[in-house]
Parts: structure tokens; C-alpha cells; sequence
């Protein structure tokens, strides 16, 4: 087996656009297409999802609720976006509306750097939001969207006008009101839709999708990522660390100065308020004044590393600590066994997982905690060097939740973080903000970050 076992890999962008019937998704996805024509981007279509109706369902065909939730097959939908998420191509169903049936055939349809869904639900069902890396809402007026509705139906599905009106009255619009309207809460963006087009706005989001695209992967799937700008300075910095033949004063001299750059970026997060001086020239300056209420808290024990570099930049900010416990990899044993689990804190070569004991998974514990005792009124810059895993952070911020502390006001600090770390923790707190220095590889057999710097603690507080 190779050294390290999982590498991250790319992933695309999903798009998910949702709106009324007939209120302009598709013009809106093929606006978006043709602005981002030298890019690979494909496109689903929730209506592909429509489940077949059975003999009964046809027989009173118009009392079914074709703008439900439960017309659509949600976990066929979600199963293909998982297999574009790992880069695997997905036959995708052909619905037949004349027949309301799936057709036998479907469409192949290629893994991308961009996946647009549009559908009147996709902002509605819970597991494609999840999936979603930008959400748009596209709102046009009622009367507009019931218009276009009885010329699509009567030109391209074949039915009949006092149908179309029917089935608008008893169905669609109940749908609307009831599943549709709210899901725009969900939306990133709310695009009025107004004559056909909005250019303005599919500008923009375009804009935004470059911007994502040329991103490094991560950054792109997940908001409260950031990886602080690189430079020579800082590779330089990160070679000196990573040699093995570095030794511990220079280990500690440049770990320090890196460390302080994330402490710094991360105080960059933290909410201000405006405030004006004069200067010693008599002009006012219009500047802004720092967040008060800050604490740090540290994963002992290389999260103590950080404290020094958080106490440099805050005077007398107040820092608590958590230690959580990780179990030792489960041994294979040679006569086969069961694994044994073996519980060290602090220990070499200890399982970042959970581990198996007896059947049952066991979760990081928390061995201690001292925290401000006003911490749920506090942001909270959490400090740890290294993000493997991520259950020491999962646990540590789950001790911080449980104090009443909100999502929303922690930062994690780390100076190297692996994609399985950063898929944890930004997938698990999407509102807690994670702060790095520079993403690696992957994670090796002994749970250790890969290139890494092998295990930080030893090397910054042993000589
Ligand atoms: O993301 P995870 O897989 O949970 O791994 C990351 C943890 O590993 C390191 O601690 P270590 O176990 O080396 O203990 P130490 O801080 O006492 O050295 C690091 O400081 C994190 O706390
Ligand atoms: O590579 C690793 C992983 C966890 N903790 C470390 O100190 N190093």
C-alpha cells in the first residue's frame, strides 16, 4: 500500500437553480453555459428524476401531484451528483412526458468542473442542498410564469388549456406556496427575472464561478475555508519545517513565525466596528477597532504552540485548553484476531479515527477542559497545529458548542491541515471558519499529515 492512503481529488462545482414552474431556470442555466463556454460544464435536470407512474397513477393521471416532493426519485438524484462529485460519469434517466414514464434509454453524462441542477425542488430537498456549492433562486412574477406554463404545455407536452389551468390551480401552485416559495431562504442568490433576462446578475454569478474555478479544490467546495496567500517567505518557512534534519530551535523559530501569521489571519475574521483618530497631522483617519470579546483555546498539546503568538498579537486575551483522548491504531493481530484498542493520550502513532472496540465506534473523549467561564458570550480562535483527521477538533468543537458557544464564533487555527481534516470539520461546522497555512497531500497509514512534519508536539517541545 502506498505511504499515504488518501489524496484529495477534484471535485466540481454544482450550481443548483430553483424556481417556479415556467419562471425561466433553463434560460437561466444556458445563460450561465454558453458565459462559461471554455469550461468543462454540464447540466441535470430535476424533471430526469420524475419517478414513472405506476398503471393506477395513470389511470387517475389528473390527480397526481406532479409538483410534490414525493413525484421526484430524490435519491436517484442524489446518487448521480454523488458519482460527478467523484469524477465518475452517471447514466442519467430519460423522462418521457407524453407517456409520464422513464424512458428505457438514458444519458451519459460526463464528469465536469461544473454541474448545474435545475429543478422547481433542488433548493427544497435537503440532500442535494448539501451538495450544493452555490444555490440561485430565480423569482418571476406568478402571472408570467402561468402564462409561459400553458404555452409550453400546449405547444411541446401536448395538453390541453383548461387542463394546464386545472392542474395549475389544484397543484402547482399549492406546491409553490407550500415547498417552493420557502425553499428560497436557501438561496445565495435571488435573481428577478424580469422580461427574460437578468444579465446583471448571470454576470455575476459567472464571476463567481471563475473565481471558484481557479481556486484550489477545497476552497472551492467549501466557504469557511482559508488558506492564507503564499509566498516565498512562507515556502521557505514551511521547507524549513518539514526537513527532518531541521532542529528544534529552528523548528521552533520558524514554526513560530508562521504560526503568528495565522493568528493574524485569523483575527482578520473576527467582526469590527468602525472608529475614527486624528492623526498627529490633525486629519482624521477613518479606521476600525478590534473585536473585544476574544478567547483562544488551545488543543494541548501542540495547540499550546499557538499561544504565544495569540497572547503576541491580543494583550492578556484569555486562553483556555481541551485535551481529548485518541485511541491507538486498532492492531491487526497476527492470528487474526479482533482489534485491540489501546488508549494513550499524548502517545506516538495513536489512531486520528474513530476506533472499533467491541463493534462499537468510539468517539474521541475529553479528558479535560478549562474554559473561560463566560465562554458562549466569546469568539473563539481554537488553536491546533495540525489538522489531520480532524477528530480532535471534531471533539474539541463539540465541547465549545456544548458550552453554548455558537458555530459562527469559532475559528480553527491550524499551521497544516489534510483534505480529510478539512472535509471533516468544514463539512460537520459549515459556519465554523478554518484558517490555515498550506493544505497537504493526504494522511499516511499512522493517521500522520502527508508530506507533514511528522509528529509537531515532539519536535517543537523536545530538544
Ligand atoms: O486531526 P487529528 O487526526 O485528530 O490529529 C491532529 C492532532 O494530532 C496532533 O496532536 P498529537 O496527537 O500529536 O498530540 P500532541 O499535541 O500531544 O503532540 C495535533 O496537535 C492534533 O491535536
Ligand atoms: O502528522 C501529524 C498528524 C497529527 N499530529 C501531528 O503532530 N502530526
Amino acid at each position: 500500500m502506498s505511504r499515504s492512503k488518501r489524496y484529495h481529488r477534484s471535485q466540481p462545482f454544482f450550481i443548483g437553480v430553483a424556481g417556479g414552474t415556467a419562471s425561466g431556470k433553463t434560460t437561466v442555466c444556458d445563460s450561465i453555459m454558453q458565459r462559461l463556454h471554455d469550461q468543462c460544464v454540464v447540466m441535470l435536470s430535476q424533471d430526469s428524476f420524475y419517478k414513472g407512474l405506476t398503471k393506477e397513477d395513470l389511470e387517475n393521471v389528473t390527480s397526481y401531484n406532479f409538483d410534490h416532493p414525493d413525484a421526484f426519485d430524490e435519491a436517484a438524484m442524489v446518487e448521480c451528483m454523488l458519482q460527478l462529485r467523484d469524477m465518475q460519469p452517471v447514466e442519467v434517466p430519460i423522462y418521457d412526458f407524453t407517456q409520464h414514464q422513464r424512458s428505457t434509454e438514458c444519458r451519459r453524462v460526463e464528469p465536469s468542473d461544473v454541474v448545474i441542477i435545475e429543478g422547481i425542488l433542488v433548493l427544497h430537498m435537503q440532500k442535494v442542498l448539501d451538495l450544493l456549492n452555490m444555490k440561485v433562486f430565480v423569482d418571476t412574477d406568478d402571472d408570467v410564469r402561468l402564462a409561459r406554463r400553458i404555452q409550453r404545455d400546449v405547444a411541446v407536452r401536448g395538453r390541453d388549456v383548461g387542463g394546464v389551468i386545472e392542474q395549475y390551480t389544484h397543484f402547482v401552485k399549492p406546491s409553490f406556496d407550500m415547498y417552493v416559495a420557502p425553499s428560497r431562504k436557501h438561496a445565495d442568490v435571488i435573481i428577478p427575472w424580469v422580461r427574460n433576462e437578468n444579465m446583471v446578475a448571470i454576470d455575476l454569478i459567472t464571476e463567481h464561478i471563475r473565481m471558484k474555478l481557479q481556486q484550489p479544490d477545497l476552497r472551492r467546495i467549501y466557504h469557511n475555508l482559508e488558506v492564507i496567500p503564499s509566498n516565498f517567505q512562507i515556502r521557505g518557512m514551511h521547507t524549513i519545517i518539514r526537513d527532518r534534519q531541521t532542529q528544534t530551535n529552528d523548528f521552533v523559530f520558524y514554526a513560530d513565525r508562521l504560526l503568528r501569521l495565522v493568528v493574524e489571519a485569523g483575527l482578520g475574521h473576527l467582526p469590527f466596528t468602525e472608529r475614527s483618530v486624528i492623526t498627529p497631522t490633525g486629519e482624521p483617519y477613518v479606521g476600525v477597532d478590534f473585536a473585544k470579546r476574544l478567547c483562544g483555546v488551545s488543543i494541548i498539546r501542540s495547540g499550546e504552540s499557538m499561544e504565544n503568538a495569540l497572547r503576541a498579537c491580543c494583550q492578556g486575551i484569555k486562553i483556555g485548553k481541551i485535551l481529548v483522548h485518541r485511541h491507538k491504531p486498532c492492531p491487526i493481530l497476527a492470528n487474526g484476531d479482533g482489534p485491540e484498542v489501546v488508549a494513550g493520550v499524548g502517545a506516538r502513532g495513536k489512531s486520528r479515527g474513530n476506533c472499533h472496540m467491541g463493534g462499537s465506534i468510539v468517539e474521541e473523549e475529553l479528558i479535560y477542559e478549562k474554559l473561560p467561564a463566560d465562554i458562549a458570550e466569546r469568539h473563539v480562535l481554537l488553536l491546533d497545529p495540525i489538522l489531520a483527521t480532524g477528530n480532535s477538533a471534531l471533539r474539541a468543537i463539540q465541547v465549545l458548542l456544548e458550552k453554548g458557544v455558537t458555530e459562527g464564533k469559532i475559528l480553527f487555527l491550524s499551521l497544516i491541515a489534510a483534505p480529510d481534516g478539512i472535509h471533516k470539520i468544514c463539512g460537520t461546522f459549515p459556519r465554523v471558519k478554518v484558517i490555515t497555512s498550506e493544505i497537504d497531500a493526504g494522511i499516511g497509514d499512522q493517521f500522520q499529515v502527508i508530506p507533514g512534519v511528522g509528529e509537531f508536539g515532539d519536535r517543537y517541545f523536545c530538544d
